[in-house]
């Protein structure tokens, strides 16, 4: 093993908290297809028309469109979400030069992390040149092919050259993915530690390890939003970086020079309040961190192994905030947290460049991200070696996961609003709220598709009671629910269990939120007679209905809607779907003329969203009830911005085969045609007949439905049940739902396994239903 392989393998091997040895890193890059990227085609080359068209002769009429404009090169190919992941391998992490062929994975890696967390498509390119004009040359010229290029682990000082020229000959954005995506997130994360320790910007002094590419670029970035640059002192592998130093000098550490009389890192650090390490593994001792000010910041960046290590640090100073680059420890500050979301931004406005406003937007969004709940999907996903602990803004919390999903909407849009601010959009947005919506939903379905209700419900928050309020996941769902501006929660509970939790959860209930003991609440006894008047024909007596309401949650907390007393109720968590149902159907009916039943929304990556119906109450359903079902599919459809298109599934098409299920769906559709209906429906059909145009064009050209049925109706709850059931675990959809559909006032009904981030969602959508139509 040569040395360059020996150290690489070692430093990932030789850390005690690694959570992966190196044997696994390299059997993941060697299992199949070897590496990490691919390319898919967006268009089908089946045939031999798919083939005139992509190809010759079809291909000429793209091409001669944009020989006569060439801004159509962004409508016509995949330039506009095509990113470039360019390096020479010169700085290869913290791990030196190991030239461009060993920086593929790494380049791989970035371009993963692109597609990954923005849908950015992205490429590696390894050039393999130290020379910095054969490299300008090399990278110049690709222009026509990107909408952006990304530089990456190119080492000081040529890097600045580089990225300078570069910025200079293309017309996309050339951004040093070392310097400016580290600054950013580095930024950002100073912010936040600077606000949590009560320090302002003005008087924090900062020592800096490392003078190359992402040392240079913190230091700028830092000193332009305030921090003063006589308090920011650098250092390099020759010490202090001090005015008249003359040993290992350049034009960028001069400018970064101070009056100071420490010469090395060790008497810079004396009293110093914050830490930035941009340079080697073990260049931090802990008697440098013993000797900074009281709640010390520490940032020791270097990957794959840190300045000092967390616990090192702690141990000397237990009043420091720590961060690393790394993801198994808490408070990653790595630029994954920057690049993927920055290009997103740039790239939807046509940025011509990524200019600093843009960048001080970044930091600011990511800053601003770190101080709001954390999703619970976020805190269960691999954040550090807390596992699924809960995570809020706090010294072991300072900046947002690289797996929130909400960056994607907060920082993509901070940054093009920047771009257009400061006039280097040749492609501006209108609808910024839009486009973070659309945002969200291009990487997290469920996201985009609640995000729109979601707007809606902020705009008239209601007043929605949580039935189970004593349970933690429910407690929090109402915080965030107070917190996400939805409205006011009730929480049916007793103030001492509710309190407790509250505790110790750690999280201040504060104001905006309401608890409601059902035993010795005054409504009690108007509840009891309300529900007592309804049901007394039926079979119960006064003093059932009074224990009904002192005793069921359920019940108490139906009664408060139907009573007025609250807009919306949501339950299910500590009870079966149908127990939970039949408290709730003691004190609201279904609303008249209409039928109950269960909606699931499933919200899959290529399809988009799909509702499902019914999925919660009819085993059988009739042709009538199954006509009334898909009426009420269509509506709420409609309702979430899709027109309807209704497919009445069956196990066959259009009579074939036949048997006894489908002559209740083909009734169903008779009954319809009855009742003129205004939106498309047909039946009966196979679920692949109803999704794909194509085979439908093909096999049943009278098919009555315009594109992919988006309204599926199901014959049955079981065959309901297989589908929102397997497909969440086969493959990448997720459901939403069942959602209570019919009922005369907006219940919801959870599934028992529902996490707080469902029990959210649900709650939403149920003050949604409650807005006035
Ligand atoms: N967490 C994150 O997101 C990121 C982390 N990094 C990390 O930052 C480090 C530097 O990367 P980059 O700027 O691209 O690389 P460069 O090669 O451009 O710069 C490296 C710098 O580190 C200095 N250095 C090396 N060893 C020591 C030492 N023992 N003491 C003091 N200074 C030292 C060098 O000093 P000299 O000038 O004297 O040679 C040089 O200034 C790497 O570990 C990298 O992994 C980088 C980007 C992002
Ligand atoms: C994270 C990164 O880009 C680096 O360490 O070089
Ligand atoms: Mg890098």
């Amino acid at each position: 093993m040569d040395d360059a392989r020996k150290n690489s393998v070692e430093a990932v091997a030789d850390t005690r908290t690694a959570r992966v040895t190196s044997e696994e890193a390299l059997a993941m890059h060697a299992e199949g297809r070897p590496g990490k990227l691919e390319i898919r085609l967006t268009k089908p080359l089946i045939t031999a028309r798919d083939l005139s068209l992509a190809y010759s002769p079809g291909v000429a009429a793209p091409c001669l469109e944009i020989h006569r404009d060439p801004s159509l090169a962004y409508d016509y190919t995949s330039k506009g979400n095509f990113v470039a992941v360019i390096s020479n391998g010169t700085a290869v992490l913290g791990l030196g030069n190991l030239g461009a062929l060993a920086s593929k994975p790494v380049m791989e890696g970035k371009a993963a992390l692109f597609k990954r967390f923005a849908d950015v498509d992205s490429m590696d390119l390894c050039v393999n040149t130290e020379d910095v004009d054969a490299f300008v040359n090399a990278v110049r010229y690709l222009g026509p092919s990107f909408g952006g290029i990304n530089l990456e682990d190119i080492k000081a000082p040529e890097c600045f050259v580089i990225e300078q020229r570069l910025r200079e000959l293309m017309d996309i954005p050339v951004f040093h993915d070392d310097q400016h995506g580290t600054a950013i997130v580095a930024a950002a994360g100073l912010i936040n530690a600077c606000h949590l320790t009560g320090r302002d910007l003005k008087t924090v002094k900062l020592v800096i390890n490392g003078a190359g590419a992402a040392a240079v670029a913190c230091a700028e970035l830092v000193k332009a939003m305030g921090i003063r640059p006589q308090h920011v002192i650098l250092a390099d592998t020759k010490g202090v970086i001090y005015r008249g130093r003359t040993e290992g000098m350049n034009q960028w550490k001069s400018a970064h020079a101070v009056e100071t009389t420490a010469r090395t890192l060790a008497q810079a650090m004396e009293g110093a309040d914050c830490f930035m390490g941009l340079s080697v593994k073990g260049a931090v001792t802990p008697a440098m961190v013993r000797s900074m000010a009281p709640n010390p910041v520490i940032f020791a960046m270097a990957n794959p192994d840190p300045e000092i290590t967390p616990d090192e640090a702690r141990a000397v100073r237990p009043d420091c905030i720590v961060a690393t680059g790394r993801s198994d420890y808490p408070n990653q500050v790595n630029n994954v947290l920057g690049f993927p979301f920055i290009f997103r931004g740039a790239l939807d406005v046509r940025a011509s460049t990524i200019n600093d406003a843009m960048k001080v937007a970044a930091a600011e969004a990511l800053a601003m991200l770190a101080r709001e709940d954390v999703p619970e999907e976020v805190a269960g996903a691999g954040a550090g070696p807390r596992g699924g602990a809960s995570l809020r803004f706090g010294p072991d919390y300072i900046i947002p996961n690289a797996f929130d999903p909400r960056l994607i909407s907060r920082v993509s849009p901070a940054v093009a609003k920047a771009a257009m601010e400061s006039g280097v959009a040749r492609k501006p947005i209108t609808d910024l709220a839009r486009y973070a919506r659309d945002l969200a939903g291009r990487l997290d379905a469920t996201a985009g598709a609640i995000e729109a209700i979601a707007e809606n419900v902020r705009a008239h928050p209601r007043r929605v009671v949580f039935a189970e309020g004593e349970e933690e996941k429910v407690i929090r769902a109402a915080i965030a629910f107070r917190n996400a501006g939805y409205g006011t929660p009730v929480l049916v509970g007793r103030e001492d269990r509710v309190n407790a939790t509250v505790a110790a959860l750690g999280i201040p209930l504060g104001a905006g939120i309401e608890i409601q003991n059902a035993r010795v609440s005054e409504k009690n006894g108007a509840y009891a007679d309300w529900l007592y008047a309804k049901r007394q024909r039926e079979g119960f007596l006064l003093r059932d209905c009074q224990r009904l309401v002192n005793l069921d949650r359920n019940v108490f907390a139906a009664c408060m809607v139907a009573n007025g007393d609250a807009d919306a109720m949501v339950t299910g968590v500590t009870r079966s779907y149908a127990a939970a149902l039949e408290g709730v159907r003691l004190a609201i009916d279904p609303a008249p003329g209409t039928v109950l039943f269960g909606l699931t929304l499933m919200l899959a990556r290529r399809s988009g969203t799909v509702l499902v119906a019914d999925t919660a109450i009819h085993e059988r359903p009739d042709a009538a009830t199954l006509a009334e079902i898909a009426i009420r599919a269509a509506a709420a459809a409609r309702r979430i911005g899709q027109e309807p298109r209704v497919a009445f599934l069956s196990f066959s098409t259009f009579g074939d085969p036949k048997g006894s299920i489908p002559g209740n769906v083909r009734d169903a559709v008779k009954l319809l045609d009855q009742r003129e209906v205004d939106f498309e429906y047909d039946g009966e059909m196979a679920a692949d007949v109803a999704l794909d145009p194509d085979l439908r064009a093909k096999l049943y050209p009278f098919c009555r439905l315009t594109g992919p049925a988006n309204v599926l109706v199901m014959p049955g709850l079981h065959a309901a049940h297989i589908l929102t059931k397997a497909a969440p675990r086969l493959t990448s959809a997720q459901t939403i739902g069942p959602l209570l559909m019919g009922l005369s006032a907006p219940v919801q009904i959870v599934g028992m396994e529902a996490g707080v981030n469902q029990i959210l969602d649900i709650a939403c959508l149920a003050a949604h239903a409650a807005l006035p139509k």
